[in-house]
């Protein structure tokens, strides 16, 4: 399990593009046969990828969390991001076709990851093979399972045409949806001529955030903005690459192509709109 310590804003300026790129970025989450993990200790998230290449694929407990299943201690939200894929949890099967949500609690024992068989679906996104994005915070107590279909979730429709920052984000996982104990979750999708998200950007001390950029052309980027807003970074991101954003670091980004993004956070409450305002004007 690749394992990142905790970061604090006083060390951003003295750092590379390679040390910040060590630190904050995820570049290879989605390895056909393999489960992927990476521990921050940034709230402890796990953030992982599951892609299972036409066999069976277990979620494992790791000698990092000192679990003796992965969820023993922990809840779990996955983001189907590739073609249609099941999830079996301790015997129960679900078929997450693309973008569907599917959130495990605490305590289940047997998660299995596969692809859809061809003859159980019509779904054409089958041939294209499942790939799972994790993301796992410590619970303290367990909450039902619970399946959402692709923009079933709630949404909010942001942004402005004028400003290229027009947008959907559907949440999924949070107060008024989907319970849990600390994951926030849900997908965001550019609407095409559009390139911004999250800006306005924000901050929000109380929580981690994670992106993961998907459905971005394999030529396209998205330049990403973190640091603390008067000291501010980019990273260079392409398809299916993760961020970390501590709870002092801004998170937006523009891309040179549309895209859609899986949003996910955990920490200390579970209040959406519970962020701290970083007006443009605001950032060096
Ligand atoms: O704290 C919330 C997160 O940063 C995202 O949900 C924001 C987002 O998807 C967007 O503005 O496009
Ligand atoms: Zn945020």
């Amino acid at each position: 399990m690749d394992q990142r310590y905790a970061t604090n804003p006083t060390q951003i300026p003295g750092m590379t593009t390679s040390d910040l790129r060590a630190q904050y970025l995820v570049p290879e989450l989605f390895v056909p046969g393999e489960v992927r993990v990476t521990y921050t200790h940034h709230d402890r998230i796990v953030l992982g990828g599951a892609v299972p290449a036409g066999s069976d694929l277990e979620l494992t407990g790791y000698p990092e969390i000192r679990s003796d299943y992965f969820l023993e201690h922990r809840e779990l939200g996955i983001i189907n991001v590739g073609g249609t894929g099941t999830v079996t949890a301790d015997g129960e099967v679900y078929t997450l076709v693309t973008g569907a949500c599917l959130y495990l609690g605490r305590g289940i024992r047997s998660v299995v990851f596969a692809d859809a068989v061809a003859s159980e679906t019509t779904s054409p996104d089958t041939a294209a093979g499942a790939q799972f994005y994790l993301f796992s915070a410590p619970a303290h107590t367990s909450y039902p399972a619970a399946l959402v279909s692709p923009g079933e979730g709630t949404v909010r429709e942001l942004g402005d045409q004028v400003t290229s920052n027009r947008r959907t984000l559907n949440q999924y996982i949070h107060e008024n949806g989907v319970q849990s104990c600390q994951i926030v979750m849900g997908v965001t999708s550019l609407h095409p001529g559009s390139m911004w998200n999250t800006m306005p950007a924000h901050t929000h001390d109380r929580r981690t955030e994670c992106y993961l950029y998907f459905d971005l052309p394999e030529d396209a980027r998205v330049i990403h903005l973190l640091g603390e807003r008067d000291e501010t970074r980019h990273l260079v991101v392409a398809d299916r690459q993760a961020i970390i954003s501590p709870s002092w670091s801004l998170h937006s980004g523009v891309g040179t192509s549309a895209y859609s993004f899986v949003w996910a956070m955990a920490g200390e409450n579970q209040a959406f709109d519970d962020m701290d305002a970083a007006p443009v004007s605001e950032l060096k």
